[in-house]
């Protein structure tokens, strides 16, 4: 298991990021690599943020130094959201299968947590998001019809789709995470336009089922000093509280949103007008 430490970048400081500075920061470039789990600790709120694709055997969620307590969960809670083929989560000897875009909410506590693929040949890929939690909520898989579904935008600016809130206060329950992903419909690129900001959480996206040759640009920053990522499938980037977060792409995509922080309400933004943006 690798463990990347990104440590938190003031929003003055980020000015003058060149490229290399900005991805080296918020970009987490390998999200998935065959038979291992990755994971990136964010000092933004604490976020760990990666991915597990178990191969031939399962692989057992072990509890690296950065997390500074004998089991991952002892002090956190976790989202895993499956974006591979068919695999299972094991916690603590219960198994929980997952399909394509289902998702497992594991409370705090879990001791034995263990990801498994059901075909090696087509591999599972559980995007894995935790943040700190104060109290146990119980374990709850969340598959896709669970979710709660909402259709925003429209064809005339380019951003319909779809938002599935799996880890939601309507849907589950949990401390303070929250996280579900967000279709593009075919012919609409743009996410989250008009960007907004909501300082007292944090955010964090993996774009996805983009294809090879296509790519997102992210765009982040303060409102009046907006900057670009180029972000390619399966690539996941770190939105600091301060700053907007929004994407268009060359073509539709998906994307898994999840946040952290004061509090748990996904409509608490602070809009920025197009026109005011810079
Ligand atoms: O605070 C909420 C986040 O920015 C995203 O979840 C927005 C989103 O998924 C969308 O508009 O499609
Ligand atoms: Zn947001």
């Amino acid at each position: 298991m690798k463990i990347d430490v990104r440590h938190a970048s003031h929003p003055e400081a980020v000015r003058g990021y060149d490229t290399e500075t900005l991805r080296r920061h918020f970009l987490i470039e390998t999200v998935f690599a065959g038979g291992e789990i990755r994971l990136t600790y964010s000092h933004y709120d604490r976020m760990v943020i990666g991915g597990a694709m178990p191969l031939g055997e399962g692989l057992p969620l072990g509890a690296p130094k950065e997390i500074g307590q004998e089991t991952f969960l002892a002090e956190r809670e976790l989202g895993a959201l499956n974006i591979g083929g068919a695999g299972r989560v094991v916690v603590d000897g219960r198994s929980h299968e997952l399909q394509k875009y289902d998702c497992l909410y594991i409370g705090k506590g879990a001791r034995d947590v263990r990801f498994e693929s059901t075909d090696a040949a087509d591999p599972a890929k559980f995007y894995l998001v935790s943040t700190p939690a104060h109290e146990a909520h119980p374990t709850v898989l969340l598959t896709r019809d669970r979710a709660r579904h909402l259709t925003p935008g429209e064809a005339a600016t380019a951003n319909r789709r779809s938002i599935y809130q799996f880890i939601h206060p309507e849907v589950c329950q949990s401390c303070q995470l929250t996280m579900g992903f967000t279709m593009i419909d075919a012919g609409s690129v743009w996410n989250t336009m008009p960007a907004h900001t909501h300082d007292r959480r944090m955010e964090a996206y993996l774009y996805f089922d983009l294809e090879a040759d296509q790519r997102v640009f992210h765009f982040m920053g303060e409102p009046q000093q907006t900057r670009h990522m180029l972000v390619a499938s399966e690539q996941a980037i770190i939105s600091p509280p301060w700053s907007i977060h929004s994407g268009a792409g060359t073509k539709n995509y998906s994307f898994i949103w999840a946040m952290a922080g004061d509090n748990k309400s996904f409509t608490d933004m602070d809009h920025i007008a197009i026109a005011d943006l810079r």
